[in-house]
């Protein structure tokens, strides 16, 4: 890939001692605003509100700058439309989230709100998950104005606020708002994955994981109707028993291994030279030794949730008083869907494995699993992230397409462009991973600024990329 033409200024992504310091306080205010979502009808609006009235303070330039434009969306959402000085230059878009999940304090070492630094490390909810990016970004641009910086190449910044409980007034709004203006993207970068550390045995180095690809999701509601009744003469079955039997069948009978199908096999055949002796032989004649590799990946939980449709129960509920037999036993099942599934052929599949008609299903909400998006030579934002994963990270020998097991807000956007990249980057090793959604939730400060540094080269080279040149044979 060649970089080299129309590059007129480069502005290194060097950062003073004030700089440096107001951008880690900036993040420890993010974090103590708790702009928490616990379901679509249920988000902190006062932390929202106050959300948008720190990003005003902490960024004046942004909000001061004439060729940005600032819109609020579905009440908390945010979207900045920065236009770039060469129109022929097709726009890209930098996504980021400020609601968080739930922190309760418990197993916390400190408050989750708190934004506390302690041994180099800025603690709380949505340091990882995703105030990180969303100030990163804000960050990046705020100080490439400070430096007087143009860009040539448009794009959008587009911060949801409800990401956690669907994106439906957020995410949803913004990209219909764009499609609605014509908008066409060049490609989106969003949360997703990370430079990852750790996750797989023998495999000594990191790697750095763009997802191309998104699961899908189902979440599920089985109910059990019976008879209600007084508990000192039961009936052989109750609601609880039957619905509590089927959910045990489901987590006894996993969902295929389709290990074979989508990303994954390019993942691995790019890490193979990572690999001592015999794995990396292994891994670069997967056509051989593909089931020993996929039985080995459901071993762990992790790599597990990259080979199959997962299932998880998430609530359980049934019974209001000791001496009563429920009328009623209902739960619900949050499932991952593999890229090479469908939502009728899970829903067929646990519909099979559950087998007694007395149990109900009713399905809350479903999507399939999302296009793969282009990680070939010709993709702008794949090798935009390449190229400055590069220059940032040099200590990164591999980079290379994966999925993400998570969902994202950049599933909204699938109207707007085909290339959509899911990528932190952060450190991340399987300790991290367990504390998005659960506890201790951490970033060091030197990781974040690394974030606010990999943002910044990235708007500029967006700016110098040079479309790779067709071979003659391709004309
Ligand atoms: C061979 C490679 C081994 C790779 C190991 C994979 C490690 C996984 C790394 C990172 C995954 C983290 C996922 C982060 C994104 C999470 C975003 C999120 O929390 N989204 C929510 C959206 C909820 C929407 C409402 N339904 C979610 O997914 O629950
Ligand atoms: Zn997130
Ligand atoms: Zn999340």
């Amino acid at each position: 890939m060649s970089t080299g033409k129309g590059r007129e200024r480069h502005i290194p992504s060097q950062f003073n001692q004030g700089e440096r310091f107001a951008m880690k306080e900036a993040l420890k205010g993010a974090i103590q605003i708790p702009t928490v979502s616990f379901s679509p009808d249920d988000i902190n609006t006062t932390a929202l509100a106050e959300f948008g009235e720190f990003i005003r303070t902490v960024f004046p330039t942004i909000f001061k700058t004439r060729f940005i434009q600032h819109e609020v969306i579905g009440e908390y959402s945010h979207l900045f439309t920065v236009q770039g000085s060469d129109p022929s230059l097709q726009p890209y878009m930098l996504m980021a989230h400020s609601d968080v999940v739930p922190a309760p304090d418990e197993g916390w070492e400190v408050p989750p709100f708190s934004g506390l630094e302690h041994d180099g490390f800025i603690h709380g909810r949505g340091t990882l998950d995703n105030k990180n990016s969303l100030m990163a970004i804000l960050q990046a641009l705020e100080l490439l104005l400070i430096r007087n910086y143009i860009p040539r190449r448009s794009f959008f910044i587009a911060l949801g606020h409800d990401e956690e409980v669907s994106g439906q007034n957020g995410a949803q709004k913004i990209s219909a708002l764009l499609q609605a203006r014509g908008v066409k993207l060049a490609f989106i970068v969003d949360e997703g994955n990370f430079i990852l550390d750790g996750f797989i045995p023998y495999l000594k180095k990191p790697f750095a994981m763009i997802a191309v690809s998104e699961k899908g999701g189902i979440n599920l509601r089985l109910q059990v109707n019976m008879t209600p009744g007084h508990s000192s003469a039961p009936p052989k079955e109750t609601s609880i028993g039957i619905l509590a039997a089927a959910i045990s069948r489901l987590e006894q009978t996993p969902l295929p291994n389709m290990f074979g199908s989508g990303p994954l096999k390019t993942t691995l055949q790019e890490l193979a030279n990572e690999f001592p002796f015999p794995a990396n032989i292994v891994l670069r004649n997967l056509w051989l030794f593909g089931p020993l590799v996929s039985r080995l990946m459901e071993r762990n939980y992790i790599t597990n949730a990259l080979v199959r449709t997962t299932m998880a129960l998430t609530m359980f509920n049934a019974g209001v008083k000791m001496n009563v037999i429920p009328p009623m036993a209902q739960a619900i099942i949050n499932l991952r869907i593999h890229p090479a599934q469908t939502v009728q052929e899970v829903l067929e599949l646990i519909k099979n494995i559950v087998a007694d008609d007395r149990v109900q299903f009713h399905v809350l909400t479903a999507f399939d699993p999302l296009p793969v998006s282009p990680s070939d030579h010709q993709a702008l934002g794949y090798q935009l992230l390449r190229q400055t994963i590069q220059s940032i990270f040099p200590e990164v020998n591999t980079i290379a397409p994966g999925i993400c097991i998570g969902n994202t807000d950049s599933r909204h956007y699938t109207n707007l462009t085909t290339s959509i990249y899911r990528f932190n980057p952060v450190y991340l090793h399987p300790q991290d991973f367990r504390s998005i959604h659960g506890i201790n939730e951490k970033i060091s400060v030197q990781a974040y600024e690394t974030q606010v540094k990999f943002i910044f080269e990235f708007i500029q080279n967006a700016d110098t990329y040079q479309e790779p040149i067709p071979h003659l044979h391709e004309l």
